[in-house]
């Protein structure tokens, strides 16, 4: 009756569009739809009742989720992260209900920055890009996240990122705080030199908000080691400083070595010690793989490494089958087109006589036995799920940021995969810019051996606290849950001592 009374004083808030997402049902907490759905806490209400709010933490939490549903709304992408966050903290607010008021401001930016890019494309006319930074928590460190430059970016796309940032940046045991920013800026077609014109400007603005000791912006998709030579570039001539003030620098000028390897290395390291809890072994085990930028072209290296078969890669334009398994030749092959040729995938057919590519398709439906999202956010839906645990998948270890859907994460869970979500199991990148900025103080070079050794201690711990605190709070091995309570808890602890801030 209790649960009655809240949900019908929250659809007097949020009408119509809460009564279609409340048709779904108790397990399927998450909507997907872009918006908080208070019905979540039915499930620790119903089947774990050692969870169940008090009163008043209930009508707190309901309270959180109206003004984030009012004050966001529309910023699908934004409130879908908060939704997969809150799902899983419940149990922390019914230990200890101080964390609630954490909670509330953590999903507050303490800065959010937008700005006009204008460029001169190479026909002299002026174009005119969108540009953010989100500076999201500087609880643990200087904010640290990304830049990424695609059509798609908005705000609400860059509060997602920032967001998962906070609780990713956290898992890595390093001091960094969380951002992320970027442009609806499409690098695709342009030339180099409309590239370095659009860096220029976007630096010119953002400057003022960065630091080596305030906010360290890196890469992320469409934003490589070209885009951050053009950005340092422009950021020393307006400041005349060199310093660590960006990462995934080139390694001449202060970049560590494995930051281009990391993220994808990481993810695999993650998903080994995934399997080593489960006693699978990756050796000869068919792997499925999205994207074929950066991460996922060092997860396949890694896979390869560790004796498994990578299978597939994709871009926006469809995917392509290589049923006998990616050789390191191919996967030479695979950067030189995207990294330097800046081509489309389909022509790796002109190089190889067994791959298929399949146009406009996802790679879910091709069976294997692990799977590693590598693209972009949403990438696998409710049916692409049934799809890969109706093919007998045992793992998705997430390289991209939110590439499952709230339903697909769902579907995993209950066919009990392994799953290493997107702030646990993509970690590596954002750990290994934390050792370059690290480097960047002392002004020193780590060795290659020396980096990757401390990228794998990091992906170990993070994969042994997630576990550790899911047990902690009687949830299993719900490694999902798990990373989100220790990310959370480490940033909450800081906030509640650095006073109302
Ligand atoms: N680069 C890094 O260190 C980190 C990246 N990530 C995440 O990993 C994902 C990939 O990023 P990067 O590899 O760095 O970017 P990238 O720009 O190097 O590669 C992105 C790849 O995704 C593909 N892609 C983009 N939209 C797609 C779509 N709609 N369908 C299929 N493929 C699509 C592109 O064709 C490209 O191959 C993103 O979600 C990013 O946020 C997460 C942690 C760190
Ligand atoms: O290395 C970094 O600072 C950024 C990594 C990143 O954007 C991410 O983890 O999604």
């Amino acid at each position: 009756m209790f649960i009655n009374r809240l949900a019908s004083s929250t659809r007097s808030v949020l009408g119509n569009r809460f009564r279609m997402a409340s048709n779904s049902s108790v397990n399927n907490v998450c909507t997907g739809n872009g918006i908080i759905n208070i019905d979540f806490l039915k499930k620790y209400n119903s089947s774990a009742p050692k969870y169940a709010l008090s009163e008043e933490s209930h009508a707190r939490v309901e309270g959180i989720v109206n003004t984030i549903n009012r004050r966001d709304v529309g910023q699908t992408e934004f409130l879908d992260a908060v939704h997969e966050v809150l799902d899983t903290i419940i149990p922390v607010f019914a230990k200890d209900p101080k964390y609630i008021e954490v909670f509330e401001r953590l999903v507050e930016p303490e800065r959010q920055i937008a700005f006009r890019v204008p460029w001169v494309d190479d026909q002299g006319k002026v174009q005119i890009n969108r540009g953010f930074r989100v500076q999201m928590s500087s609880a643990l460190g200087p904010y640290k996240g990304g830049l990424r430059f695609h059509p798609t970016v908005n705000i609400s796309v860059v509060k997602f990122l920032a967001f998962e940032q906070i609780f990713k940046n956290s898992l890595t045991t390093l001091m960094m705080g969380a951002g992320k920013g970027g442009s609806d800026f499409d690098p695709k077609g342009k030339s180099d030199n409309e590239v370095m014109r659009f860096c220029q400007s976007f630096m010119t603005e953002l400057y003022k908000y960065l630091g080596p000791d305030t906010d360290v912006p890196a890469g992320d998709i469409n934003v490589g080691a070209r885009e951050i030579g053009f950005l340092f570039g422009q950021y020393k001539r307006l400041t005349t400083c060199f310093n660590g003030v960006l990462t995934g620098k080139d390694l001449n000028w202060g970049g560590s070595l494995i930051r281009p390897e990391a993220t994808g290395y990481g993810c695999v390291y993650f998903a080994q010690n995934y399997c080593d809890y489960r006693n699978v072994s990756l050796v000869g085990k068919k792997c499925i793989v999205s994207g074929s930028g950066n991460v996922a072209q060092y997860t396949v290296e890694k896979l390869l490494d560790l004796g498994a078969i990578p299978i597939t890669l994709s871009d926006s334009d469809g995917f392509i089958l290589e049923e006998k398994g990616f050789s390191r030749e191919d996967i030479a092959f695979v950067m030189d087109l995207k990294n330097h040729k800046r081509g489309r995938l389909c022509e790796y057919l002109e190089y190889s006589k067994t791959a298929k590519f399949f146009k406009n398709e996802k790679p879910w439906g091709v069976p294997a036995d692990m799977a590693f999202p590598s693209a972009t956010q949403g990438e696998i839906d409710g049916e692409d799920a049934a799809k890969l645990i109706a093919n007998g998948i045992q793992g998705v270890f997430e390289g991209a940021n939110m590439p499952s859907t709230p339903e697909a994460i769902h579907a995993y869970k209950v066919a009990k995969l392994m799953y290493g979500p997107a702030k646990a199991a993509n970690a590596g990148g954002v750990a290994v810019s934390g050792l370059e900025m690290a480097q960047n103080s002392q002004r020193q070079q780590w060795s290659r051996e020396v980096v990757d050794e401390k990228l794998s201690g990091i992906m170990k711990e993070i994969f042994d606290m997630s576990l550790s605190s899911a047990k902690e709070y009687g949830l299993g091995d719900d490694v999902q849950s798990g990373a989100n309570i220790a990310g959370f808890l480490k940033v909450a602890d800081a906030m509640i001592q650095q006073g109302a801030v």
